[in-house]
């Protein structure tokens, strides 16, 4: 394959990118990318994927590594590589998510743990509650040596798992604990690996064991360093301790250099593990060059004004973000509305987004309703006003089984499923097929220049797809016959082969996790839909208006976002000038490319702990209406 010269290589699909953003994609070691909302941080290592690969920085066979820490962001980037690069290109571009990476290299390599670290294999992927948390403590500290009990009593149960355990390096050879902590460290490690029936590890766990096996076999070391010449860390402000580790131990001090992106200001998942000092360490550790971006593509200028002063307020340093975005509103571009009632509040929400979307002609999904938490609380008291104007609400993280809707919505095996069932009930469905033939491809192993391997898998969904039609239409659509069509699918896949072709079901129980949510949520489809499309229209939800938590609406955008529930309850956790509250607040207002609305009523609580929040948008000139 040939490559382009460096001076000769171009932006991939867009026009242009900063003054930084072109030093950051040649810088010649690693870089810390610091970029606000909007600033196209995925677009960013989208285009330095392409120029390293396309220039043979990164040459065949070495490949590229992206790291993320949630399945939705790593799923995006290989979306934003493979439309910008040719597939022989993007095929040589790796994105995991950090659980993935670990657990396929303590999967493939088990043996080589060293033995008193060994889980057993198979082993169970543990997801612990606060109550087993609890639960161990209170027997650690009754088992502990006299004189560590109090300092075991004095650990943080709810941050023990993220700072202490993940933190901890194990010793190749096993020593005796020290300290009360070490205690208890060892002792959750016995628990964790205790064969019987099966070690229980959770997801700290098996990163730890992928760190142990690194740091005891240099020769798994030395291959992925060799075939990863370079490496992309997106969301760096949530690395947690142990992620951190892991990459410090599998590339600190070699030749592979590290890319990371992230915006200290959006940094929201403190309370899961994420460590605050992660872009200082790393610029130090891997002796990386920093470049600020500044330029925000998503959000108008009036708007950007208003993120700038809560920006500020997180980091009095923050460079000041640049709007590139046109507005097409003039008036009313951020505000907050005041309610009394309830009652009162939801139905002129209702009112204004149906008004607002018929006088712009906008869709469903150009709105969302953001809330803090409890999301479920807010779609019972939203829907009915909605529904009487003829809009579909929909609450993205109502839990399906053991996921969420909008997970399952991102998820692969998800959209082969909805694929299929597209070809079923429409005659014309282009997209819909090229996706199934791209996936068939995929789980049969065909590779992209066998011609005749290609015919047969068209010839063979072309087959199916005639079944699937004439079933779909002598069933309609209920629970009974949604169970058919899943059954009939999940046959002609070959659920085995789709694990093994797709990595990230490697990992625990997903693909069982997500037909159990697909099954759920398809039945739920069928309910007052006429025909199958309508089914899966609903399904889909391209005509709902998304209701989500901030912490849900992170890497999104919209063109108008209401946040309701501005008030001392939804906020309870919030203290003046706590930062995370802060940043949850940053990231709620930096979803919007138009229009940002904060709502508050009274009957939902108070505002004295949220206060600084309505100063900051009172001193950004936000005004506030009674509704
Ligand atoms: N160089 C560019 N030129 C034009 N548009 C761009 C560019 N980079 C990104 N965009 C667009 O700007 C928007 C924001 O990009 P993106 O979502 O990647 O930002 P981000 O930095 O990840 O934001 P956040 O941290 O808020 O999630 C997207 O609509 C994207 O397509």
């Amino acid at each position: 394959m040939s490559y382009i010269r460096s001076e000769d290589w171009r932006l991939r699909g867009i026009e242009s990118f900063e003054d930084a953003a072109w030093r950051a994609l040649c810088a010649p070691g690693s870089a810390c990318v610091v970029a606000g909302p909007g600033s196209g941080k995925t677009e960013f290592l989208a285009q330095r994927a392409a120029y390293l690969l396309e220039t043979g920085q990164c040459p065949a066979p070495q490949r590229l590594l992206a790291i993320s820490f949630k399945r939705d962001a790593a799923k995006n980037l290989a979306l934003r590589v493979r439309e910008r690069c040719p597939p022989e290109i993007a095929n040589r571009f790796d994105s995991y998510t950090f659980d993935a990476l670990a657990k396929q290299l303590v999967d493939r390599f088990h043996p080589a743990i060293p033995a008193q670290w060994r889980p057993s294999s198979p082993y169970r992927i543990a997801y612990l509650k606060p109550r087993d948390v609890e639960a161990f403590f209170s027997q650690a500290q009754k088992d502990a040596p006299l004189p560590w009990q109090r300092e075991i009593a004095g650990i943080k149960q709810n941050t023990f798992e993220a700072e202490r355990v993940g933190a901890y390096r194990l010793p190749v050879a096993q020593i005796a604990a020290a300290s009360g902590s070490d205690y208890a460290i060892h002792r959750w490690w016995a628990l964790q690996l205790a064969t019987q029936p099966s070690s229980s590890l959770t997801f700290i766990s098996i990163n730890r064991l992928a760190e142990l096996l690194i740091r005891a076999s240099p020769y798994i070391r030395r291959a992925l360093r060799a075939t990863y010449p370079f490496v992309f860390v997106d969301e760096f402000q949530d690395t947690t301790f142990a992620q951190y580790d892991f990459l410090l131990s599998v590339f600190g001090g070699g030749s592979s250099r590290l890319t990371v992106v992230g915006d200290n200001k959006q940094r929201i998942m403190v309370w899961a593990g994420a460590r605050v000092d992660a872009f200082e360490r790393f610029t130090t550790d891997f002796s990386a060059s920093s470049f600020a971006l500044l330029c925000n593509f998503r959000s108008t200028t009036d708007l950007v004004r208003i993120q700038n002063v809560v920006a500020r307020a997180l980091d009095s340093t923050a460079p000041v973000a640049v709007a590139r975005a046109s507005a097409q509103i003039s008036e009313g571009v951020a505000q907050v509305w005041r309610s009394s009632s309830k009652a009162q509040e939801v139905n002129h929400i209702a009112r204004w987004i149906a008004t607002d979307m018929q006088s712009r002609q906008r869709q469903p999904r150009d709105y969302a309703i953001l809330v803090r938490q409890r999301a479920d609380d807010y779609e019972a008291e939203l829907s009915a006003p909605f529904a009487r104007l003829g809009l579909r609400l929909r609450n993205e993280a109502r839990n399906l089984g053991d996921t969420t809707l909008q997970d399952l919505l991102a998820d692969d095996l998800a959209r082969i499923f909805i694929s299929l069932l597209r070809l079923g009930s429409i005659r014309r469905a282009p997209v819909a097929w090229k996706t199934c033939t791209s996936a068939l491809l995929q789980i049969r192993g065909v590779m992209p220049d066998d011609i005749i391997g290609q015919e047969r898998i068209e010839d063979e969904l072309s087959k199916f797809k005639d079944l699937l039609r004439a079933d779909m239409k002598t069933l309609t659509p209920h629970g009974e016959s949604a169970e058919i069509l899943l059954m009939r699918i999940k046959k002609f896949l070959d659920l085995n082969a789709v694990v093994r072709a797709y990595p990230e079901y490697n990992t625990g129980e997903l693909a069982t996790i997500m037909l159990e949510a697909f099954r759920l949520h398809f039945i739920q489809s069928t309910e007052g839909a006429t025909d199958w499309t309508e089914c899966l229209d609903a399904f889909e939800g391209a005509s709902h208006i998304p209701l989500l938590t901030v912490h849900k609406s992170k890497g999104l955008e919209y063109d108008t976002t209401i946040f309701v529930g501005l008030d001392d309850r939804a906020w309870w956790a919030h203290t003046p000038g706590n930062s995370e509250g802060l940043a949850t607040f940053f990231v709620a207002l930096s979803r919007a490319k138009q229009r940002a609305i904060f709502a508050f009523c009274q009957e939902r609580g108070g505002r004295s702990n949220v206060a600084e929040l309505f100063k900051l948008l009172a001193d950004a000139g936000v005004p506030e209406i009674a509704i």
